[in-house]
């Protein structure tokens, strides 16, 4: 008799260890299938219960296709944090102080693997800091002409076109019960999809998750023991479910010091940092680098230090908001860093 396999979800894993959840919702710790453990948390698989007498442990026979994978990639080796998301959220403080280069790198990560990105920026209660912070997003916060005007509106700009933010910017204060001034905003943005949650240490990511997922640390707990590795939760990401029925979850993921972006071809990184992307159309040369070539549209929209990011490039329906200094140093030193290696 052929063997039946069942359809699972990857949940976490640890070494060739996974723990994958049943249809039914049981977990289970399952073994890939040969040398390789290639299956990744969020992976939709298909696995095989051992045959009796042979232990507990299932085996994963089959890796469905992914409709994506989020991966940061550096010299020595290639991470991946999980598959089939539907977004990102990048979160941040008030404090610690954020690294902007590491933010720029996860949304490169992001649009380069086609998940749409949001930011949270966490510790409203902390005035000044959080104001720092918050000016320090400006460039991202800028709205800009629609590409798909169903999203995001916020408002019409000049000759009444859509708005939308380059990326959706939420003021959180995660510690109060109110969650800040758009908490409920990034709730209502989570309901029915599956966010990871990346961020430096300090900023909250357990204050969230602990928040929607109030038994995670007893999910965490019980999984460390199952898969028998005290350092568990700091080494790989997880997927908790908030609401299993809506499709609601929400993956924590270790480490964001250093974003490896070795994957990202250097010629395609205007297309994964949108509001330089989008000015890069009309340069004399067509493989303009952006970089010190005349005639290029990119550099001319960039604002002085001092200037309006949001005085208009062009005038009226192509109205688009000019290039902030701080974003175009960002594209040199991410070109010069994939360029040079
Ligand atoms: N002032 C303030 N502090 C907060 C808020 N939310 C969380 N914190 C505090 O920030 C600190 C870090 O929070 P965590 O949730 O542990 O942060 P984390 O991102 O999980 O950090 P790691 O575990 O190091 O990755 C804790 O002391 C929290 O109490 C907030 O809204 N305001
Ligand atoms: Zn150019």
């Amino acid at each position: 008799m052929k063997p039946v396999l069942d359809n699972g979800l990857v949940v976490t894993g640890h070494g060739r260890h996974y723990v994958v959840e049943t249809e039914d919702g049981a977990r289970r710790i399952c073994h890939p299938r040969g040398k390789k453990s290639q299956a990744v948390v969020g992976d939709r698989v298909r696995w095989l219960a051992p045959a009796a007498g042979q232990g507990e442990e299932g085996t994963i026979e089959q890796i469905l296709p992914r409709s994506n994978l989020f991966y940061r990639q550096d010299e020595i080796r290639t991470k991946a944090f999980a598959a089939n998301i539907d977004q990102v959220l990048v979160l941040l403080g008030a404090e610690p102080v954020f690294s902007e280069w590491q933010l720029a790198k996860a949304l490169v990560a992001a649009e380069a693997a086609g998940i749409p990105a949001l930011i949270g920026l966490n510790k409203q209660d902390l005035p000044e800091p959080f104001e720092q912070a918050w000016q320090r997003l400006a460039a991202y916060r800028q709205l800009w002409p629609a590409v798909n005007p169903n999203a995001d509106q916020q408002g019409a700009g000049p000759e009444g076109a859509a708005m939308q933010p380059l990326y959706p910017v939420f003021r959180l204060q995660l510690g109060a019960t109110h969650a800040g001034a758009d908490g409920a905003a990034l709730f209502e943005r989570l309901r029915g999809k599956s966010t990871l949650v990346l961020g430096p240490s300090g900023v909250g990511k357990s204050t969230l998750i602990n928040r929607l997922v109030p038994n995670a640390a007893v999910q965490t707990a019980e999984i460390s023991r199952a898969l028998n590795s005290g350092k568990h939760t700091t080494t790989t990401t997880t997927w908790y479910w908030v609401d299993r029925a809506a499709g609601t979850a929400v993956l924590d993921s270790p480490g964001f010091q250093e974003f490896g972006l070795n994957h990202i071809e250097w010629q395609s990184l205007p297309q994964w940092m949108p509001d330089i992307g989008r000015h890069a159309t009309g340069c004399r040369f067509y493989n303009c680098t952006h970089i010190h070539e005349p005639g290029c549209v990119v550099r001319d929209a960039v604002v002085e230090d001092g200037g309006e990011v949001a005085s208009a490039v062009y005038g009226g329906a192509l109205a688009m908001p000019r290039i902030a200094a701080s974003r175009y140093a960002l594209y040199e030193d991410l070109f010069a860093e994939l360029r040079g290696r």
